[in-house]
């Protein structure tokens, strides 16, 4: 089985709340799991739980309260600072049970120096270290660092919720940590759990489930917008993202469409490039946008000296709104293709293509089912696990990431495969496939094709459900592009 990062994990977390399955239920399942881990080691004696003030803490009262029932255990409990200071809403929740759990001894200890002094530290059947977990940043301060101290030099058994506490789930450098004789992790392992020598640190590592719900793996969430790429405090304009859009010439509004869905996804800078015909109306929809006009009434090959040049100070390159599918366009397109370092290449583009492109750049396409059944020359299939497979592996055979639009999107890049259901009936409407590829490509100026492909149809879709509650079947492709802001508001 993988193994995941602790960012993917909270994702995950993330994705289960959105589904419904409150982060208590997954804590009380992760520290059930650890009072059977103590009772599959001794059935009776001394076990001491030191908890920090985050969740991992939090899993430590549930062991506690858990191991408590059975009368053979002498459970303690040292809470590193006060109780008004346990930082989320599960973790205080379980604290407050503790009172009604016939805990012998429960100590809530500050200063280092009274934690040197508690008495029972070396007379421990078992330690449970619930000090840091997957919430750590840094190196662990006072007084979880002499408490990591404390437990290293009990001499007793110690268990690890999750993670040794101050080492990192990531792999990255361990300054300072608890060394664990067991690490019992929750649902996957963790990338840092399995790096070569790492059991010096964490003992035996155990991966328990803690009831994390199927979907929230599979099917796109808020959890996945959670841990994109963003911008940073001290960015400068053109840091998020420089994204050409090359359309319109058979059409005017698609173009137009995709570059206002990707300024409202955070775009710093959209340029539209767009045959002379049609270059006035597209500039007419907004002054945000920088239009560059072309020559002639549709995309041709005298156009590419000129886009070369832009899509060389671009990040990423959108090719296929509105651009008609002339045998000279779909012969530019072509062209193009290859000199991008970034495409997402949608609608008519989608016809000019000639797969694998050989020059290595990374490709987005995003199909809906005629497109994408010519392309595979196959029909797509109803059955949804038949059409995870189709998709994964036209694009692994093709070396691009697909989103194939539909009642169910289906995201690939032929190693994963994710889906997504947000998006409704109404968004039938023409202009909402622009609206996703300029979406898309903002996504993908700062993080991969993969997430950059399946966090747009995740927000092209909210958008759509958020304009439906207000529009019904009378929404627009241009409502979507307005509530795209509350969706990514909603996430951060
Ligand atoms: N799905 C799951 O895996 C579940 C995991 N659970 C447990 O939750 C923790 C992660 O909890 P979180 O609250 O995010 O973080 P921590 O408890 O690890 O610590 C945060 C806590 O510590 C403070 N802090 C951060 N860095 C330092 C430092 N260098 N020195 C001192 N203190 C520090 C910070 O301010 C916070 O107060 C995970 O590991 C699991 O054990 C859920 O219970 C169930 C689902
Ligand atoms: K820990």
């Amino acid at each position: 089985m993988f193994s995941i990062t602790s960012s993917k994990m909270r994702s995950i977390d993330a994705n289960c709340a959105y589904l419904g399955l409150d982060p208590l239920q997954l804590m009380e399942n992760a520290g059930a799991a650890i009072a059977r881990e103590i009772m599959s080691k001794i059935s009776s004696g001394k076990v001491l739980f030191v908890a920090g003030r985050g969740n991992n803490g939090g899993d430590a009262f549930v062991a506690a309260r858990h191991l408590a029932l059975y009368e053979s255990y002498d459970v303690r409990i040292i809470l590193l600072g006060h109780s008004s200071r346990i930082r989320t809403r599960e973790s205080k929740h379980n604290f407050s049970l503790l009172k009604n759990s016939g805990i012998g001894e429960i100590r809530e200890i500050s200063d280092s120096s009274e934690l040197v002094s508690y008495p029972c530290w070396n007379d421990m059947d078992i330690i449970v270290d619930g000090v840091l977990g997957s919430g750590i940043k840094g190196i662990p301060r006072e007084p979880e660092s002499t408490a990591i101290d404390l437990i290293n030099s009990s001499g007793s058994y110690i268990i690890s919720i999750d993670s040794p506490s101050g080492y990192d789930l990531d792999g990255g450098d361990v300054t300072k940590s608890v060394i664990a004789s067991l690490t019992v992790t929750f649902h996957r392992m963790k990338t840092g759990l399995e790096i070569p020598g790492c059991e010096r640190y964490t003992g035996a590592v155990k991966v328990v489930p803690i009831g994390v719900c199927r979907d929230a793996e599979e099917y796109v969430g808020p959890g996945d917008l959670m841990v994109l790429g963003q911008r940073r405090n001290d960015a400068h304009k053109g840091n998020s993202g420089r994204i050409l859009i090359i359309g319109g010439g058979a059409y005017y509004g698609a173009p137009a469409l995709s570059s206002m869905a990707a300024l409202r996804t955070g775009a710093d800078i959209v340029t539209v490039a767009v045959p002379e015909n049609v270059a006035d109306t597209v500039s007419s929809f907004s002054p945000d946008l920088i239009v560059v006009p072309l020559m002639g009434n549709r995309l041709n090959p005298d156009n590419i000296p000129e886009l070369k040049g832009l899509i060389t100070s671009h990040d990423v390159t959108v090719i296929g709104p509105g651009l008609g599918r002339d045998q000279g366009t779909l012969a530019t397109v072509e062209q193009l293709v290859p000199l991008c370092k970034k495409a997402v290449i949608d609608a008519d583009a989608l016809y000019g293509l000639t797969l694998p492109v050989k020059s290595g750049g990374k490709i987005i396409l995003t199909p809906h089912s005629a497109e994408f059944s010519r392309l595979c020359g196959e029909e797509v299939p109803r059955g949804l696990d038949e059409k995870k497979d189709i998709v994964s592996r036209f694009a692994g055979d093709k070396s691009v990431t697909v989103a194939l639009k539909g009642n169910i999107d289906v995201i690939s890049d032929g190693l994963y495969t994710r889906l997504n259901r947000t998006g409704n009936a109404g968004m039938t409407v023409g202009g909402t496939g622009d609206v996703l590829t300029g979406i898309t490509g903002a996504l993908f100026a700062m993080n991969d094709a993969m997430e950059a492909a399946s966090c747009a149809v995740f927000i092209s879709g909210a958008a759509g459900d958020l304009a439906f509650e207000e529009k019904g079947f009378g929404l627009l492709a241009t409502d979507i592009i307005d509530r795209i802001t509350d969706v990514i508001l909603k996430v951060f």
